[in-house]
């Protein structure tokens, strides 16, 4: 049997608003994540993806409910899960190298350098181990935030609309990357998406979450090898399934 890396339970959460009322936000989430397996969320706009994220990364505290990972309850952030949020994570005030090293406990500097040299050639950006953020296209900003969770070889990935400033073929360039970085490193990976077409490019399964206060309305699985031919029928008909879940007529199926 595959033991579960994440377990979250009955997760609620809420918060107060200026009238002093309460506004619901995650009503009652439950679910289990396998070592290694890519879950991906899709769900309306606001209706509580991020908030979820948060907490299961351990930013946030749920009013109620439990967030176990590796058998043990998760209330804070650590090492072993990076979060990648949408705003970007990189300080602009260090090179991709040193933003590379920052996180990088317990290693020579010589070792530390050569680390994040490597990681910087895994995303592709050989070259511009010096360039700070500011020098960076969005397409190589991203690459550097991809680069900087590696290279601390979380178990967890956390991504929250990572791609989601990019332009279309930028997105799709970093899909494929990061399918190919997870093919060399395994990693469990959570991510947030509004695109449902990248969800099932990327997941192993993917949930889809109600309007706000959200549970988890229906859960797919994505049974189709990698690479994947996202104009193939099977995926196609999986794409209006899951838009179908979201309220979104698809013409064109
Ligand atoms: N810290 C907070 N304080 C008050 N309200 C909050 C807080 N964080 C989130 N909310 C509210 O919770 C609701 C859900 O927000 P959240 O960002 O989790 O949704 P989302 O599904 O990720 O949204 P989007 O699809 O637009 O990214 C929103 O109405 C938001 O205003």
């Amino acid at each position: 049997m595959q033991s579960s890396k994440i377990e979250v339970r009955n997760i609620r959460k809420g918060f107060a608003k200026d009238d002093g009322t309460a506004l619901n936000v995650v009503d009652g989430v439950s679910f289990s994540v396998r070592d290694g397996e890519f879950v991906a969320i899709v769900g309306p706009s606001g209706c509580g993806k991020s908030t979820l994220m948060n907490i299961i990364s351990g930013f946030v505290q749920p009013d109620q409910g439990a967030v176990i990972i590796d058998g043990q309850p998760r209330n804070k952030p650590n090492a072993k899960g990076i979060l990648i949020s949408q705003h970007g994570s990189v300080f602009p005030w260090l090179t991709v190298r040193e933003n590379l090293m920052f996180g990088l406990n317990g290693h020579a500097p010589a070792n530390k350098a050569e680390l994040a040299d490597h990681y910087a050639a895994i995303v592709g950006l050989t070259g511009f181990e010096k360039a700070y953020p500011h020098e960076l296209s969005g397409g190589m900003l991203k690459r550097a935030e991809l680069a900087r969770a590696l290279v601390v070889k979380p178990e967890v990935l956390y991504m929250d609309e990572p791609f989601s400033a990019l332009d279309a073929l930028m997105s799709l360039r970093m899909r494929n990357e990061l399918l190919r970085i997870l093919a060399k490193e395994r990693h469990t990976v959570m991510l947030i998406t509004h695109d449902v077409e990248e969800a099932i490019h990327l997941a192993d399964r993917i949930m889809v979450l109600s309007p706000r206060p959200t549970r988890i309305q229906a859960t797919f699985d994505v049974p189709f090898a990698h690479p994947r031919r996202l104009s193939s029928p099977e995926a196609q008909e999986l794409r209006v399934a899951i838009l179908r879940e979201l309220g979104v007529d698809s013409y064109g199926d």
